[in-house]
Formats: C-alpha cells, structure tokens, sequence
C-alpha cells in the first residue's frame, strides 16, 4: 500500500538530510504509529506519502503507484485516496461544521444530493450529530478534531495519515480520537500517525517505527513508544503487580516488586523512562459514540474526474471564496520552502497551495500566490 524504497530526502539549505535511506513497506489495513525525536523525519515522511515532497533519491510507491510517475495534473485525484489530519485541525473558521465537512466534497464536484447524505452521516459517524450547525469556534478542541477527521474520511480514504493529531488535545479527550481512529482502522482504512504521545502509543500496541536522524532505527509490530520503557513496564508486571500501571512508582509508597523487577521500576523512577510512556488506560467515558466505521469500499485510486470544466470553475471559485493568502513557511527555519531541482520530469508545484489543493481536492496551479486562507500540510 506505501512503499519506501532506499528513499532519503535533503532540503536545500539543510547539511543533514531529513530522511536518509529509508525502506519501509506499509501493508493495507496497517495502523503505523511514526515515532521519534522532534526533527527526525516523520512528518517529511508524511509529506513524500502525499507527494507533497519529491525524494531527492529513491521512490515511493502509493497505492500501487510510483509517485515520482504521477503527474502534477493527477495529483489531486490521487490524494483523494488520502485524507489527512493535522495536529492544529485546520477547519475553515468562518463557516459551520456541516460546511467544513462538505467542502472538501464540493471541490471535487460532489452532487447535493450526495453532500446531503454523506456529510451527516460522517458528522454521526464521528460522534457530532446535532452539532452541524455550530462554528468551530463554538466547539472543545476534541470536536474540532473530530470534525477534520469527518473531513479527512468523508470521501472514503484508503489511507488516513495523521500529524500528531492528540497533539493540543489533553489526555482523555485524546484517548476519544483515538478510539475513534482506531474504529476507522477496523473498517479497512490504513493509519499511519506521527506521535510524541509515548502515552498512547504504549496504550495501542500497534506497529511502531521510529526515525532516528532521517533513519529507521525501529520497525516492531504490537510495540510501545520506547523498547526499554515497554521492557521496564512487562518486567514489571510479570514480576507479580496486577497491571502495568503498578510500574508507577507512589512516593509515599514503597512498590513491592522482587530484585528482578526493581531495576526496571527505578530506572522508571530516576526519569530514564518518561511517566508519559506509562500506559494512559482509556475511560469508558472517553470512548466516543461512533457506530463502527467501514471504508472498506474506498474508492480506487485514479477515478476519473467526475468534475466537468463547468464544476472544475465552479470548484476554483469556492476555493478562492473560501480561502485567503498565507505563504507557506517551515517552523524553524522561517524559510519559505524551494522545491529541490530533481533528475525527474514531473512538472514542479507551485509554492502557494490553497486549501483545496493541499488536501489534494483541486489540481495545483489554478490559483494565484495569495488565495490562501489557511496554511495546511502535514507540518506546518
Ligand atoms: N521545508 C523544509 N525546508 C528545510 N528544512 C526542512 C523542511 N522541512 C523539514 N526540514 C528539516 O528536516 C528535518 C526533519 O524535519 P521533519 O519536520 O520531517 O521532522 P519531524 O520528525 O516531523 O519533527 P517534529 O516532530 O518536530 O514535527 C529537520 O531538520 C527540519 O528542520
């Protein structure tokens, strides 16, 4: 389903390369938890998925696809396999919840008829019936993400990627996003999530690999964020405590655990293992109340567009209605950035994207630097 093969990716400028050398293959139905420290390389893995960057060596095999095969004109239909989700939401403020979600279904020339059903359902879906009408200014953090999640899987993605999407969200209200992504992974979708969350990571048990430098240094199936804290946690239980959590140490209460044990529980205890990589347990009153989510009748990745010219216009001026300019800059280097001269022969993307062609709805290019309301891409 994504494919890295031998794949490393240099921004100019920079003296390291991001990512360097990375083979990874990502199955259908996967949830991929991408781990490391801050810098590593995950959301630029992220970002080569949706072809949103070009790796300076290697390939990158989505869908079947060989990206560095897909035309700028056919990027857009191919992203329509891919939602994505982003740390700091990115909803349209100035409209509702119902809109936000038929948005992204409008720009690719969806029917009424179709927005109609498709967009409450998602909002149910989610856990936001009754909630259509509000503005995002007017919901928690935890509702505002659960209504880029009805964005993202509106449309059926094959993949879902997600950019530390728990990332300003406190720890009950992230664990309800995450039993909600892990409903949309039952129902067929791929996950692949870049997290500091060690909480939730340990919490999932699922496949984990993690970035050290631009490289993998860890690719494990049913894993925690960290392999010793994990050890740490299991020594802990086998040695005889009820659960996990008993690796906790109580400060005003010695842990009752045998010499074996007693290193992993100290090493816990003098902060060599983070309390954030303690598993978080659920509450029953985080889970949110989703029917069970089957995307498993995503579309194929190259549908033809079913927008005609007329709707393709109609698309652009909702776009430009809706969005307004805002470069796109990296966080830390404040640079707008230049897209490398590589050996291959696909057309280069316009540095100003708007809203709709960074969710991969519309093809880029359509329209002028300052049309942009929002910044959006994985990172930024
Ligand atoms: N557009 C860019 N231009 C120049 N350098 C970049 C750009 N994007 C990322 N980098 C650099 O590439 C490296 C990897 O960055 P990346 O954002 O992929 O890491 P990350 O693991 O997602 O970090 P974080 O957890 O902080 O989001 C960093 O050194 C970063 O400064």
């Amino acid at each position: 389903m994504i494919r890295f093969e031998s794949v490393s990716k240099s921004y100019p400028g920079q003296k390291l390369p991001a990512l360097d050398g990375v083979d990874v293959e990502i199955r259908r139905g996967e949830f991929v938890f991408l781990v490391g420290a801050s810098g590593s390389g995950k959301s630029s893995f992220l970002r080569l998925i949706l072809k949103e960057e070009r790796p300076t060596t290697g390939e990158v095999f989505v869908l079947g696809q060989e990206l560095a095969k897909v035309s700028s004109r056919k990027v857009p239909y191919f992203r329509r396999a891919i939602g994505v989700v982003f740390q700091d939401f990115r909803l349209l403020q100035g409209k509702t919840v119902y809109d936000n979600v038929a948005f992204s279904l409008r720009v690719i020339g969806k029917s009424r008829g179709f927005i109609r059903s498709a967009v409450p359902e998602t909002l149910k879906l989610v856990g936001l019936e009754g909630k259509e009408k509000r503005m995002p200014g007017e919901l928690s953090g935890g509702e505002q993400q659960r209504v880029a999640i009805a964005r993202a899987i509106v449309n059926k993605p094959a993949i879902l990627l997600a950019d530390e999407p728990t990332g300003n969200l406190d720890p009950v209200t992230s664990a309800g996003i995450m039993a909600l992504l892990a409903r949309i992974n039952e129902g067929g979708t791929t996950i692949v999530m870049a997290t500091h969350e060690a909480g939730i990571v340990n919490e999932m048990r699922r496949r984990v690999i993690e970035l050290s430098a631009g490289e993998v240094v860890r690719d494990e199936a049913h894993a925690g964020y960290h392999p010793d804290a994990v050890d740490a946690l299991s020594a802990a239980a086998i040695a005889g405590d009820e659960s996990a959590e008993a690796a906790v140490p109580d400060p005003d209460e010695e842990a009752e655990v045998d010499e074996e044990s007693t290193a992993a529980v100290e090493s816990v205890a003098t902060g060599e293992i983070p309390v954030a990589a303690i598993p978080v347990p659920v509450p029953a009153a985080a889970a949110p109340k989703v029917e069970a989510i089957d995307l498993r009748e995503a579309p194929p990745l190259y549908v033809e567009p079913e927008a005609t010219d007329d709707v393709t216009e109609e698309a652009a001026r909702i776009t430009q209605a809706a969005t307004a300019a805002v470069p796109i800059q990296h966080p830390s280097t404040g640079a707008t950035p230049a897209i490398p001269a590589a050996a291959e022969a696909v057309p280069e993307l316009p540095e100003h994207l708007t809203l709709a062609e960074r969710l991969g709805l519309r093809a880029p290019g359509g329209s002028k630097p300052g049309d942009d309301e929002q910044e959006v891409g994985p990172t930024r």
